[in-house]
């Protein structure tokens, strides 16, 4: 437990670093690991035994470090999430430890309109309503074959894109979480990644480069943008460009669990809402 005590207490130092109406989750490093006796028909590095993933899925996740659920979290809870998400910009509830961000194109500019104006809210873990997301059964479900049963939540965001003002500013540079996370081992981390809404290429779905989990983790930095880059949104100078980006298209409800290694972003919102995750 200490590794994992270690890790909270210094993520709580650093506390607005990092993650979706996401979780990144660990487990405990000893638990849940299959013993070394039990029999392996194949050697899996990324996935724990288990019987929720089919070998399908397992194998995709291993080869591409994520894995698309299509339809997990219900439209009902969704909608609950987004209620308390509006209840926080309107600052109705303040739930201690929360930190709210904002475009940097926007809060240089007057138009600070309720939720209109926030990028997105990170560190809910003190909000019982938002925090629910954490314990859906259909989530830890999926979660458990990354971590293992002993499951911790470890940074929690409600990501709420905005419209692009014309600078791009709304993109998020190409990084890897495991940048932000000073707790390991990066095998037993995952992140759940859920759409609120239907979510393309033009309100700026997330990116991934397919592969990218199985190499190192990479130097980060402030991307050369012009039209200004948002505090603390790193990303990697020098990816392979060959590797090819894939946008995942999702549906409201569809979850993505991808690994802290993957490579990921996402591009501009060149529509007029406020795309959530
Ligand atoms: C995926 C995951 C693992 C990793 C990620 O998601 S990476 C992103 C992680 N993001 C963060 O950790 C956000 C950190 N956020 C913060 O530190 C805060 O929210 C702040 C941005 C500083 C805002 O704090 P607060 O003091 O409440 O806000 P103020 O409105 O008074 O602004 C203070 C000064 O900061 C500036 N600012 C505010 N928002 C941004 C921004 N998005 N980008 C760049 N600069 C910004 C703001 O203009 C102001 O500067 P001055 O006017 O004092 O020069
Ligand atoms: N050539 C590149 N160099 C560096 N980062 C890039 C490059 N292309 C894309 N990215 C990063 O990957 C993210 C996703 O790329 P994507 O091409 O989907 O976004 P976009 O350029 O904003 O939108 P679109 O291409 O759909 O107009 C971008 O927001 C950016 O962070
Ligand atoms: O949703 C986005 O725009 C990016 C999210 C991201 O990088 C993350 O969830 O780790
Ligand atoms: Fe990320
Ligand atoms: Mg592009």
């Amino acid at each position: 437990m200490d590794q994992l005590r270690a890790g909270v207490r210094l993520r709580i130092v650093l506390g607005h670093l990092g993650h979706p109406l996401a979780a990144a989750i660990v487990a405990h490093p000893t638990s849940g690991t299959s013993s070394p006796a039990s029999f392996q028909p194949q050697q899996f590095q990324y996935t724990l035994d288990n019987n929720v993933l089919s070998l399908e899925q397992r194998k995709f996740y291993e080869e591409n470090g994520y894995l698309v659920i299509k339809n997990l979290v219900s439209h009902a809870d969704i909608q609950r999430f987004r209620s308390e998400f509006e209840r926080i910009c309107r600052k109705e509830v303040r739930p201690p430890g929360l930190m709210v961000m904002k475009d940097v194109a926007i809060v240089k500019s007057e138009q600070n309109l309720s939720e209109k104006s926030v990028t997105k809210i990170q560190d809910f873990q003190e909000d019982e309503e938002l925090f629910r997301y954490c314990t859906l059964p259909e989530i830890l479900k999926y979660v458990e074959c990354f971590t293992g049963p002993n499951i911790m939540a470890m940074h929690t965001m409600l990501i709420n894109k905005p419209p692009d003002v014309g600078k791009k500013t709304s993109r998020h540079p190409l990084h890897q979480d495991l940048h932000y996370f000073p707790f390991r081992p990066s095998n037993l981390i995952v992140c759940a990644w859920t759409a609120m809404e239907h979510i393309d290429r033009n309100n700026g779905c997330l990116v991934v480069l397919p592969g990218t989990h199985k190499g190192p983790l990479k130097p980060h930095d402030y991307p050369q943008w012009e039209g200004g880059v948002n505090i603390m949104y790193h990303g990697i100078q020098d990816y392979e460009k060959n590797n090819a980006r894939v946008h995942l298209v999702m549906e409201k409800g569809d979850t993505v669990f991808f690994h802290p290694l993957l490579i990921h972003g996402s591009g501009r919102n060149r529509t007029q809402g406020f795309r959530k995750v």
